[in-house]
């Protein structure tokens, strides 16, 4: 794995590198180790998979309140998405910020996302697939969103957006 800074302190993009042979290839996609070596947070307590059905679908912008700040590790199984996170951290420089960029089935990456950023992705074509895992189990109350559509954010996504939650569709407006 090939861990590349990116211009948000703590964000990764991390490159999956498979080795091939003549059956295929074999791709290292975590390694608790390898994470401690570049000091970011290996621990595991939830691994979900996201089926999106249509092109253009949109989830997010999650997080979840103080005490159950959580990271997560994205990948794209397949299909393509264009994943995007917002930088919540107040002493960040890059507080209130977005970052994006394109994980699909063939790039070999993933995004590494640290503790106190919103996410979220759309989708790029139908039978998308995504597997995240997170540091911290899912806290029901503790969840909270940021539109999609924020005037706060301006997020540019690549798509129309065709299908949402209900929740995610009706956050109020962000107070940065
Ligand atoms: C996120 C989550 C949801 N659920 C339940 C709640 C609900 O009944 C159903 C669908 O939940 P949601 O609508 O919140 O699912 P979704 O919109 O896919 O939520 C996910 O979005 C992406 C962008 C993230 O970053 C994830 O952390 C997660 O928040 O699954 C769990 O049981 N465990 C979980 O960890």
């Amino acid at each position: 794995m090939i861990f590349r800074e990116t211009p948000f302190i703590g964000l990764y993009l991390i490159e999956l590198e498979p080795i091939e042979d003549e059956r295929g290839s074999f791709t290292r996609t975590f390694c608790s180790e390898e994470f401690r070596l570049h000091g970011i947070n290996p621990h595991v307590a939830q691994c979900n998979l996201s089926y999106n059905r249509k092109r253009g679908t949109i989830r997010g912008m999650h997080y979840q309140l103080p005490p159950y700040e959580e990271v997560k590790l994205v990948r794209c199984t397949q299909g393509a998405i264009q994943d995007v996170v917002i930088d919540l951290r107040p002493e960040s420089p890059t507080y209130g910020q977005w970052y994006t960029t394109e994980l699909n089935k063939h790039n070999h990456k993933m995004l590494y996302i640290p503790e106190g950023f919103a996410h979220g992705f759309q989708s790029l074509l139908d039978d998308t697939e995504v597997f995240y895992q997170m540091s911290r189990a899912f806290v029901a109350e503790a969840a909270a969103g940021i539109r999609w559509n924020d005037p706060s954010f301006r997020i540019t996504w690549p798509l129309p957006c065709c299908v949402i939650s209900n929740k995610d569709q009706n956050y109020p407006d962000y107070a940065l």
